[in-house]
């Protein structure tokens, strides 16, 4: 249908154009030069109490409505159009005194001008944005609450879509990340971590994506400044907006709680006086060794140590001197030792050495080297005459040791044989050994 050109166009009348004003939605209005309304349309009247439009020509918006204070910034802004001659478009709040409510429009205002350009009034067009902008604080408010949450638990928490990219990431993980949220949300793994990590938590991903199922475990990767982390993470998929499936990721620093686990895990297998192997672990890794040499025909050898007179150094120098005196013997111990010795304290001045792959004759070799060493050495500097010597009992695994015991009570017995024979001596327990090194 070809459309019609301006001069077919048909002509409204001022009534028509009125009619039209009413039902455009929004408060529109015209003043004279001094503020006072020379028209106003529907939505303005009602806003105004209703009154017919002839009551309202010649006088202002504030002589039907208290607005309180925000009447002196109003009639600021209309001097800048009617003045000034500004167009000005901007949000306006007018707290209504007689309903308590308050009213947000968004609000253009613009000069009117006559023939010779002076200015002669307003033109004033107004949209009631309240229930949008009630929404939008609303929104804003629901979202500073989730991320007070969300930034204030103690853990790092993502979202990532199939796509490999993040769409959220809360504080800590920015921190950990040491960048800003909005340098990780939209980016993908592999731009914030380095490829192969990236792709290895990708591969678990790719899992859950297609399985729906949850991921919960320890992982370790390093933190912006350089230093190694452990995290417990759980992972749980999640279906996403827009049917886009995605997963949600929440993250616990447990680097700290590992720390100490790991120290309370050493000190519970360790001597605090010596810093060697306690008795428990010392047979916990003895049997595994007992078990191990068994299965590959492999020698294993086992000296019973104790230093001698122990008793009287203790009463001669007292028990400080006593306990430098058996840090001192370990200590020429382990210089005479591989790193393959497992070296333990399991008794008080009692002490076992356990040497797999080693065969009794090479074993009580070792234990001679030491015995040697621990006689010539000068164990409490403060006592530069004090001379300590330690007997030693060295055995093998035989064919018929049906389990670690029986190879500890051999090397026991020899150990007495040795503190019999005058002390300061080894003495090995020959047993037909299983294999022999190579
Ligand atoms: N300083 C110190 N002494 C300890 C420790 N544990 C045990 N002892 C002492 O070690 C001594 C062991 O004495 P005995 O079992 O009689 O043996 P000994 O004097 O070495 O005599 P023989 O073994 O027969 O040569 C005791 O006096 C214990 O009090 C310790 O941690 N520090």
């Amino acid at each position: 249908m070809p459309m019609p050109t301006p001069d077919e166009s048909p002509q409204l009348s001022a009534i028509d154009y009125r009619q039209l004003l009413d039902e455009v939605g929004a408060f529109v209005y015209t003043t004279d030069a001094h503020g006072q309304y020379t028209y106003a349309n529907q939505l303005v009247l009602e806003l105004l109490g209703n009154p017919p439009l002839q009551a309202i020509l010649g006088k202002s918006f504030t002589d039907f409505v208290d607005i309180g204070e925000a009447g002196a910034t109003l009639r600021e802004t209309d001097l800048r159009v009617l003045r000034d001659g500004e167009t000005i478009a901007r949000e306006e709040t007018n707290y209504i005194h007689a309903t308590g409510e308050s009213l947000t429009y968004w609000s253009i205002k613009k000069p009117l001008r006559g023939a010779d350009g002076a200015i002669v009034g307003m033109l004033g067009i107004s949209h009631d944005i309240t229930a949008k902008k009630r929404l939008e604080d609303k929104v804003r408010q629901q979202k500073e609450l989730l991320d007070a949450v969300l930034d204030n638990i103690p853990g790092l928490v993502y979202m990532k879509g199939a796509n490999r990219r993040f769409l959220y990431a809360n504080q800590h993980l920015a921190k950990m990340f040491g960048r800003p949220v909005d340098q990780i949300v939209g980016r993908l793994d592999s731009e914030l971590m380095p490829p192969d990590v990236a792709d290895a938590f990708w591969q678990k991903d790719l899992h859950m994506l297609a399985t729906g199922e949850h991921y919960a475990g320890r992982e370790s990767m390093f933190d912006a400044a350089g230093h190694l982390r452990q995290f417990w993470s759980v992972v749980v998929p999640w279906s996403g907006y827009d049917g886009m499936p995605a997963l949600i990721g929440l993250i616990t620093d447990i680097t700290e709680l590992q720390r100490l686990k790991d120290e309370l895990q050493r000190q519970a297998h360790t001597d605090s006086l010596t810093g060697v192997a306690n008795r428990r672990s010392f047979f916990e890794r003895a049997e595994h060794e007992f078990a191990h040499s068994r299965r590959h025909g492999a020698p294993l050898s086992l000296i019973a140590v104790d230093v001698d007179h122990f008793k009287q150094i203790n009463d001669e120098h007292g028990h400080p001197v006593g306990d430098l005196v058996l840090q001192g013997f370990v200590q020429c111990c382990l210089d005479q030792l591989r790193a393959q010795a497992l070296c333990a304290r399991t008794g008080g001045e009692e002490f076992c050495i356990l040497l797999p792959g080693v065969p009794a004759d090479a074993a009580q070799a070792i234990a001679e080297r030491i015995r040697t060493a621990v006689a010539a050495a000068c164990l409490s500097p403060e006592h530069p005459a004090l001379r300590v010597t330690a007997s030693f009992g060295v055995t093998g695994l035989g064919p018929a040791d049906p389990h670690f015991g029986a190879v500890y009570s051999r090397a026991d017995r020899a150990l007495y044989t040795a503190k019999q024979q005058g002390r300061n001596c080894s003495c090995l327990h020959h047993v037909s050994e299983i294999a022999t090194s190579p």
